[in-house]
């Protein structure tokens, strides 16, 4: 049997880093996703094949059975650690511990920029192997497996990035707990500087300084916590859409500004957050945990514009669309 499954990526539109305080924050799933064939071996062992991975100064090329790392062996088994681990998730909840299993990874989802590419391919390789293991599982179970899969790897997360990817659509996150937000298309442009930054370490990061300066730190990521209820607020309202562009890209403007005071933001982000505010978007802001990856702007009228600007600016546009769909499977051969 070989079942294919696939998930989104995903953008944080606000209150990322804050909601892994126990903080609100606001995501939708977007239209890149990552496909994972999964099957089972004869050796009972994990076996991964990822073809297009890409990630600077590792080279990972795989043959049949044999996984060949063009590079030291620490630093690829770490790349590869999200999806072992979603494999053995699932393997122990199936009391399968014993099954040998092979999953080949397939990605539109740039690797480290902020576009959930972790979640994607935790959701992905636990929807493909709990079906193999004929495992029935919710979508929420399946985000709340990417979760722990996250814990595991990261140390820390607020769990936001697999649960918007196994549902799908837009929601509002707090504490593990999601509601869906009404479906609507926002004219958005994502603007990506190249470069990637680690969630972990990212996270990390944030944590240290919050740690060494909390007098300072805690008052940022409350008002992180009162920006993403504003915007809750403004979704939901019966605004006029014209007023109610204005107010997310203020709020989107003062939450990409206490980003760069947690230190998260780099030149290039915010060269590319002015380019687009200054081609006429309402409101840019990093998306995801930073150390480079994305921005978002928020631009009725001016995609074209802000999307150039964003190029002349060195960053690649990318137009994207929210996916209502969150985990798919694809196919199932029997
Ligand atoms: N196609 C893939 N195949 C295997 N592993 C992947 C793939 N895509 C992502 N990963 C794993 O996810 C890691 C990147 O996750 P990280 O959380 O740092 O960034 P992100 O998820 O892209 O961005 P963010 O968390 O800010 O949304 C990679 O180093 C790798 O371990
Ligand atoms: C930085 C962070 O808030 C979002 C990453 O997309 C981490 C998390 O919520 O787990
Ligand atoms: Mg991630």
């Amino acid at each position: 049997m070989r079942v294919l499954a696939s998930a989104p990526a995903k953008i944080i539109l606000f209150g990322e880093h804050s909601v892994v305080y126990g903080k609100p924050a606001i995501a939708a799933a977007i239209n890149l996703r990552t496909y994972v064939w999964a099957e089972f071996n004869e050796k009972g062992a994990i076996k991964i094949e990822a073809k297009d991975i890409r990630v600077p100064g590792l080279t990972v090329s795989f043959s049949e059975d044999e996984i060949y790392f063009e590079s030291d062996y620490g630093k690829a088994a770490e790349v590869l650690s999200y999806v072992r681990q979603a494999i053995e998730l699932v393997r122990e909840e199936a009391d399968r511990r014993d099954r040998g299993i092979t999953v080949s990874i397939t990605s539109q989802i740039p690797v480290g920029a902020g576009l959930g590419s972790s979640a994607a391919v935790a959701v992905a390789t636990i929807g493909a192997v709990s079906k193999l293991l004929g495992l029935e599982l919710t979508r929420e179970e399946i985000g709340k497996l990417g979760h722990r899969v996250e814990l595991l790897v990261q140390g820390a997360s607020s769990g936001i990035d697999p649960t918007v990817s196994a549902i799908g659509g837009f929601i509002h996150y707090e504490k593990g707990k999601f509601e869906h937000l009404p479906f609507m298309e926002l004219p958005i442009v994502v603007g990506y500087t190249g470069s990637s930054g680690s969630t972990k370490e990212l996270v990390a990061m944030v944590r240290k300084t919050k740690e060494e300066i909390p007098e300072i730190i805690e008052p940022i990521l409350l008002s992180m916590g009162k920006v993403v209820e504003k915007a809750r607020e403004i979704l939901l309202s019966d605004l006029d859409e014209e007023v109610r562009f204005e107010r997310l890209g203020k709020l989107m403007n003062i939450n990409h500004g206490l980003l760069d005071a947690l230190g998260v933001s780099t030149k290039k982000l915010s060269e590319l957050v002015y380019a687009a505010r200054t081609a006429g978007a309402l409101g840019a802001k990093i998306t995801g945990a930073g150390g480079g990856g994305c921005m978002y702007a928020l631009a009725p009228g001016r995609q074209r514009e802000v999307a150039t600007a964003i190029t002349i600016a060195g960053g690649t546009p990318m137009i994207t669309e929210i996916s209502r769909e969150g985990l798919r499977i694809e196919e199932v051969i029997p």
